[in-house]
């Protein structure tokens, strides 16, 4: 006879068996033990999500994952947006393919300690529009965090679609409570309303959002290096005080960030010294803190 929990299916180790009850555990799927397995080699997830679209979401995910991997951390990027893969673009990566077996998904490597996944690693043609609904969606998004072999990894950065919708619900039930999230806005008040949402949304899931970073806020000339307030700055900070989150950091409107997206280099590894990459760097601190210091 079996001395296995009749709901969990583990033995020995059940300490409701061992009291002569059933734990009332649902017994885990061969595919929710995998992957437990490969999540469980990853040390910190962060969802990088935004309430409005064309905020600078993905610019900000890339950059903080290369800010993690030039800190000599071992990184993923995983782009969820089905809809528009932005990140092989961002990392000229666009036009490469990932090699697949049956239950295994080789990752994109950037770099010695980046590797990346996105849909456009997987599409015969990227500009094929994705016509897909949720559930076939939400499957995708299981085989990236299931079968993708990110080996240990420090962290892993997840790009989100903007909005509450399928995508981050599914990341966030996956990547469990542990997941960490980082919400990105501009400072206009129509995109701050939408930020608001996200909040709520985080805390709804019960998931801990590390803080709020304002994107495209004020300019710095890069002739004067006077700063200008292109649009009313500070909302964001303004917002994440009232609602009693962290403020992470202002990254400016970046003529060479732009330019560093459209051409697919690593903004942060050619201007180390520019304000810009400063914020950046201090954005990711927050995150280094997160792991164990070694001696
Ligand atoms: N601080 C910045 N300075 C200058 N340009 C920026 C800055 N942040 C983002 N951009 C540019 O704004 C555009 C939109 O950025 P990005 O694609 O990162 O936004 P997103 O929020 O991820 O968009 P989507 O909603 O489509 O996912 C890109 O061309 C990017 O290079």
């Amino acid at each position: 006879m079996s001395d296995a929990c009749k709901s969990c299916g583990k033995s020995g180790s059940c300490s409701s068996q061992k009291e002569g009850k059933d734990c009332g555990e649902k017994a885990k799927s061969p595919e929710d033990l995998k992957l437990a397995e490969n999540l469980g080699r990853i040390k910190n997830k962060i969802v990088v999500m935004s309430g409005k679209g064309g905020v600078g979401k993905s610019t900000v995910a890339v950059n903080i994952a290369l800010a993690l991997a030039l800190a000599g951390k071992k990184v993923g990027l995983l782009d969820v947006d089905v809809h528009g893969p932005s990140i092989p673009r961002l990392l000229s990566l666009s036009g490469q393919q990932a090699h697949i077996e049956k239950d295994y998904i080789e990752p994109i490597p950037w770099s010695k300690n980046l590797w990346v996944m996105s849909l456009g690693f997987l599409l015969p043609d990227p500009n094929e529009a994705v016509i897909w609904r949720g559930p076939v969606k939400m499957g995708l998004i299981r085989q990236f965090l299931q079968n993708v072999a990110w080996g240990e990894l420090d962290f892993l950065i997840v790009d989100c679609p903007p909005g509450t919708g399928d995508e981050p619900l599914t990341v966030m039930q996956l990547l469990g409570k542990e997941a960490k999230s980082v919400i990105v806005t501009t400072p206009q008040m129509l995109a701050i309303d939408d930020v608001r949402r996200s909040i709520t949304f985080c805390k709804r899931t019960g998931n801990q959002l590390l803080g709020v970073v304002e994107n495209m806020s004020g300019f710095v000339c890069p002739d004067c290096g006077k700063r200008h307030e292109i649009f009313k700055s500070g909302a964001g900070e303004q917002m994440a005080m009232d609602m009693g989150v962290p403020f992470l950091g202002r990254i400016p409107v970046d003529p060479e960030l732009a330019r560093a997206g459209d051409e697919g280099f690593a903004y942060i590894k050619v201007y180390p010294d520019s304000e810009t990459s400063k914020i950046m760097r201090e954005i990711v601190q927050p995150m280094l803190d997160m792991l164990p210091v070694t001696a």
